[in-house]
């Protein structure tokens, strides 16, 4: 019997919106996904931890494997660089497991056109004011960059058509109940169309 790849899974949304929060909550709840941990250059914020928040490289270092051709998709965001290991996630899919990537919008749009067979929702916020609240009460980001994650804000969201599903960031439970929701229709579909596709082989062999 031929073993069904895993699903590849795509978070994506404004910086601020509750990504991480989401991401986080979700992983407590469902043990099935495998998270892609991304490389960066960014500083490593306090609690962080090389190899559980990030991969953190130099520039240098992150350049090498743009040029090795070990990132699947990657993107500078407000002067970091930020990208997702290919062999993992391939290798992971490969064994019939799922990925899930929390990603900005140039990264998603990037894998769109490798994966467009990838399950893509954006996490919206209830609003741009308390997408604002948000990234500033996190307090890890000067005022400068609070603003420049903010303009970033307004062209992601132009960008939210390219998504198969939006999802509100209300309340966090909220959200990730329909980000199980989502995953759990994705799996029905995808075994749906895996035993028309066998039906009608069986059929055309009789
Ligand atoms: N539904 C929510 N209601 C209220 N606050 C929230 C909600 N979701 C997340 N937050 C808060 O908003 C802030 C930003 O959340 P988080 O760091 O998860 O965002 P993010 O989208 O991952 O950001 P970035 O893209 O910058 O990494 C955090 O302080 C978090 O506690
Ligand atoms: N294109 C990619 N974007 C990524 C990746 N890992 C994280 N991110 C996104 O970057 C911004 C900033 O993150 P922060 O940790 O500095 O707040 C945020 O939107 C992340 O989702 C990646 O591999 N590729």
């Amino acid at each position: 019997m031929i073993k069904e790849k895993g699903i590849l899974f795509i978070l994506s949304g404004p910086s601020g919106v509750g990504k991480g929060t989401v991401r986080k909550k979700l992983f407590e709840e469902e043990t099935d996904l495998q998270y892609s941990i991304s490389m960066t250059t960014r500083n490593r914020r306090p609690g962080e931890v090389d190899g559980v928040d990030y991969f953190y490289k130099t520039k240098e270092e992150f350049e090498q494997l743009i040029k090795d051709g070990q990132l699947l998709e990657y993107a500078q965001y407000v002067n970091n660089y930020y990208g997702t290991p290919r062999n993992y996630v391939e290798e992971t899919l490969e064994k019939g497991q799922d990925v899930f990537l929390e990603i900005e919008v140039q990264g998603a749009l990037q894998v769109k056109e490798n994966f467009p067979e990838g399950v893509f929702i954006f996490l919206f916020p209830p609003s741009l004011d308390e997408l604002k609240n948000r990234i500033v009460s996190r307090g890890t980001e000067s005022q400068e960059l609070v603003l420049n994650r903010l303009k970033e804000a307004r062209n992601e969201i132009e960008m939210m058509d390219a998504y198969d599903y939006v999802v509100v960031n209300d309340e966090v439970q909220h959200a990730v109940d329909k980000v199980k929701t989502i995953i759990k229709s994705e799996h029905l579909k995808r075994e749906r169309i895996a035993k028309q596709y066998k039906k009608i082989l069986e059929d055309e062999l009789s």
